[in-house]
């Protein structure tokens, strides 16, 4: 089966969004909103997930779609006046619209599972937006299980000469690409074949992974430059790019229950895989994305260059 309109309509709608994150980030300062977990959420979040859901909803209306922001946060009534900004910062891109529409696009990310889905995280790495460094905007579509199709877009990213503003597409099957926000013409894109850049990326925030054990694995299995520290799915980009060679997410020791969210995940995996690259958990499973919003299977995540994969598995069962 070929995956071309939903692969032109997620390209859309994700420009689409990332332009209204970027005039966000830019115009006005992003204050951030504390959510019921205490963590931040903008007006760009909230944006982002309309413009995407109502391009999905229009393109395929039966595939529900799994993401991160609920609707039920933004509609009450102590957050009127940032239901109108969000309002206000689609109507550059639909000047007709109205708040309660706003609502229902936000709420059409709402699906909890699905046989073939979409999932979204309308801002990946929302404390780097915030902070004026790395974020993405993730779309992906799963069937069975399989991630299909996958479009990261990284507005703060530049590499190889290209950027600031990528935008990263894969296909099963056919491969990963890159491009500039800007300009369409994409290039394929390749993990690190040999030894160059033998380097690590993990997290910026140090609460999201266990820094003392991703530096004494990498170390282990060769790594001794220091690590290249990221905000979001920007990190599988670095390495479906052979910019790093690995990508390390063990679990922190303060939250050692903590399950990865599957839209913080699935556009990076498939674009790494079809760099050439390998994506498992801590313990060499598979990512199983058939459990609906959380990877409850699962726990820590290791991307890989795939030549590095099985030794840093290994050092991780002793
Ligand atoms: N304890 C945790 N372990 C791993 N990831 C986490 C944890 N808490 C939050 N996250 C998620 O990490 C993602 C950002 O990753 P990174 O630090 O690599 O940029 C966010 O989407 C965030 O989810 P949430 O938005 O639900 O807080
Ligand atoms: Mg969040
Ligand atoms: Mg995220
Ligand atoms: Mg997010």
């Amino acid at each position: 089966m070929s995956y071309e309109r939903e692969k032109i309509i997620a390209i859309e709608a994700v420009l689409a969004a990332t332009q209204l994150c970027e005039q966000v980030r830019q115009q006005i300062s992003p204050a951030a909103i504390e959510k019921k977990d205490k963590s931040p959420v903008t007006i760009a979040d909230y944006g982002s997930q309309a413009l995407i859901c109502r391009a999905l909803a229009e393109a395929f209306p039966q595939d529900p779609v799994i993401a991160e922001e609920e609707a039920a946060a933004l509609g009450s009534a102590e957050m009127k006046l940032q239901l109108q900004q969000v309002t206000d910062s689609i109507r550059q891109v639909i000047p007709t619209v109205v708040p309660a529409e706003v609502l229902n696009w936000i709420g059409h990310g709402s699906a909890q599972s699905g046989d073939r889905y979409w999932t979204l995280d309308p801002i990946d790495g929302t404390k780097g937006f915030l902070r004026q460094d790395q974020y993405a905007v993730a779309l992906a579509l799963v069937e069975a299980g399989e991630i299909k199709v996958g479009v990261l877009s990284c507005p703060a990213l530049s590499l190889n000469g290209l950027g600031p503003g990528l935008l990263f597409t894969a296909v099963r099957g056919e491969g990963a690409t890159m491009r500039s926000l800007e300009n369409e013409a994409s290039q394929p894109i390749q993990v690190a074949q040999g030894t160059q850049n033998l380097r690590f990326v993990e997290s910026v925030e140090s609460g999201h992974g266990n820094q003392s054990q991703q530096s004494a694995i990498a170390q282990t299995v060769g790594i001794t430059a220091p690590s290249l520290r990221m905000d979001s799915q920007a990190k599988y980009a670095a390495v479906a790019t052979g910019e790093a060679a690995l990508y390390l997410r063990l679990p922190s020791p303060k939250t050692p229950d903590y399950r990865e969210k599957i839209w913080d995940h699935a556009a990076g995996v498939i674009v790494v895989e079809e760099a050439g690259g390998k994506v498992t958990d801590m313990y060499g499973q598979k990512l199983d994305f058939t459990q609906g919003a959380k990877l409850v299977h699962n726990q820590g995540v290791i991307v890989s260059n795939g030549r590095l994969h099985d030794q840093v598995i290994a050092a991780l069962a002793t």
